[in-house]
């Protein structure tokens, strides 16, 4: 930042007056997502203000997506029969008007993974692709490396990188790091919120998900909602790291934080710079 180019940061009354609106409407967040980290996605959209239900038989998805606010697909442990549900799911959401949260784990890891994301993201209108860099990066076609589900990183620039995916996808994407970067071509937000901690457990981006769908749900501006939710994690990873002892002690401190995490809270802290 030089003084030619002051910062422009979001107005931290939008990331808190969206957390009050969850809180209020508590929407329902339908998961098609993986077993590792299934009930950390469960509890973190309850201590965000929404509620959960995890439903994956074919039989049922289209049934249960119509009530929802949100559906986060999430390809961590994919099979083909759940990859036949989220399809059939994310139809049905689409058909409804529904915002449907991409997380594309383990993208560019192995073919399966690849050409699934490439399916959903070709069959679906998918709202938010919220995902790490390397994970961004394949999907863009610029150069991402991702061994397992961990990002590898990129080749090129972030905000580059994020934006040449949100025009090849048509999607927000939602790329999660250090520095969060949030955009859908034409606007870029940058999220400073967060701990390093957060990088030493697993699932911390699964539950980024689960909170941007409970944030998208309740918004018509999914680039802002995704920043908020963002903002909100990250400020609850902030108070979290204060109390923890090692990853366990802040994993159960993440929670608690976002649960109790207050809008002024959120309104004195949010760090969302739009570029
Ligand atoms: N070094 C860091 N400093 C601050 N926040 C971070 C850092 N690393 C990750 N985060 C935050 O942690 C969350 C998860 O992001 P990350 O990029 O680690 O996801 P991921 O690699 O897909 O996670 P996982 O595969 O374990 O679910 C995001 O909210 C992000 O802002
Ligand atoms: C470790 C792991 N493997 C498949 S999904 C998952 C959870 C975090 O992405
Ligand atoms: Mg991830």
């Amino acid at each position: 930042m030089t003084r030619d180019s002051p910062a422009n940061f979001m107005d931290g009354a939008i990331p808190a007056g969206l957390l009050a609106t969850v809180r209020s409407k508590r929407p329902l967040i339908h998961h098609i997502t993986n077993g590792v980290t299934i009930n950390d996605c469960a509890n973190i959209t309850i201590c965000t203000g929404a509620a959960p239900v995890m439903a994956e038989a074919p039989e049922e998805v289209a049934e249960m997506v119509a009530a929802a606010g949100a559906l986060v697909l999430n390809i961590g442990t994919l099979s083909a029969t759940q990859v036949e549900a989220m399809l059939a799911a994310g139809r049905r959401a689409n058909e409804l008007g529904i915002p449907v949260v991409l997380d594309p784990v383990g993208v560019g890891a192995t073919r399966f993974r690849t050409e699934t994301a490439q399916r959903i993201l070709d069959t679906l209108d998918v709202a938010v692709l919220k995902g790490n860099a390397g994970e961004i990066g394949v999907l863009a076609g610029t150069g991402g490396s991702v061994r397992g589900v961990d990002s590898g990183g990129i080749a090129g620039d972030p905000v580059e990188t994020a934006r040449e995916c949100a025009r090849l996808t048509g999607t927000v994407v939602s790329m999660t790091g250090a520095v969060d970067v949030v955009t859908d071509d034409r606007r870029v937000f940058l999220v400073g919120n967060g701990n390093p901690a957060m990088d030493r457990l697993s699932g911390t981006g699964c539950m980024a998900s689960s909170v941007t769908a409970a944030f998208v749900a309740v918004a018509d501006d999914y680039a802002v909602a995704s920043a908020a939710a963002l903002a909100a994690l990250g400020r609850a990873g902030e108070r979290a790291a204060l109390e923890a002892r090692g990853p366990y002690s802040f994993r159960t401190a993440l929670f608690d934080e976002l649960a109790g995490l207050t809008p002024d809270d959120l309104t004195g802290h949010a760090r969302i710079e739009e570029r």
